[in-house]
């Protein structure tokens, strides 16, 4: 059960949901989840997370749902970004956290599959229409950074450096379909 607050959408009564999600970052990649085949939105991919509980913090929530999904312990270290998005009768307000691991082995407790990727192969997997706006700025940062558009410019064979600075990004905003 989330944290549900009911808000006119072109006077409309629908719930507003927050919802927490990890830029999870080791070395080079980026780990991405992809919803099981019996979820809602079935089979398409994401970044691992949850809603909010009431009483909770939104940092709160963001470790407890990666300790439960992932059998992780991660820290959030700064907001890279918040959306909303409208699905139907209800209104999710995401809160995306860039996050590092802290302990814990990775087992998968809902999700169908998991990979660490490059962030120059983000384009390859189909992602959840909310989180469309992120993995654009993902990327974009990529070439922004890297000059290139996933080239293995320190030809070490991994397909190209993780740039440093998304986790310098603090407050980017990228409010959408609110
Ligand atoms: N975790 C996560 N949820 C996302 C993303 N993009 C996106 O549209 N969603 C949606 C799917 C759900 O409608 C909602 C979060 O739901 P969830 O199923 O992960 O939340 P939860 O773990 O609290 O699940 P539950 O107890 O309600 O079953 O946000 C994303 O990148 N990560």
């Amino acid at each position: 059960m989330g944290l549900k607050v009911v808000v006119l959408l072109g006077g409309k009564r629908v719930k507003r949901i927050e919802v927490t999600a990890a830029i999870i970052r080791r070395e080079n990649k980026l780990l991405i989840c992809q919803r099981d085949s019996k979820d809602e939105l079935p089979d398409l991919w994401e970044f691992p997370g949850g809603k909010l509980e009431p009483g909770e913090t939104l940092e709160d929530c963001i470790r407890r749902e990666i300790e439960e999904e992932l059998c992780l312990k991660i820290e959030p270290l700064s907001v890279f970004g918040t959306t909303g998005y409208s699905y139907k009768d209800k209104l999710l307000h995401f809160t995306f956290y860039n996050a590092v691991i802290l302990g814990g082995e990775m087992t998968l407790e809902v999700h169908r599959d998991a990979r660490w990727i490059d962030l120059k192969d983000l384009g390859n997997y189909e992602f959840m229409p909310a989180d469309v706006p992120v993995v654009r700025q993902l990327m974009g940062l990529l070439r922004a950074v890297a000059g290139v558009d996933g080239d293995d410019d320190d030809g070490d064979g991994d397909g190209g450096s993780w740039p440093e600075m998304p986790f310098e990004f603090e407050n980017v905003s990228i409010e959408v379909g609110e």
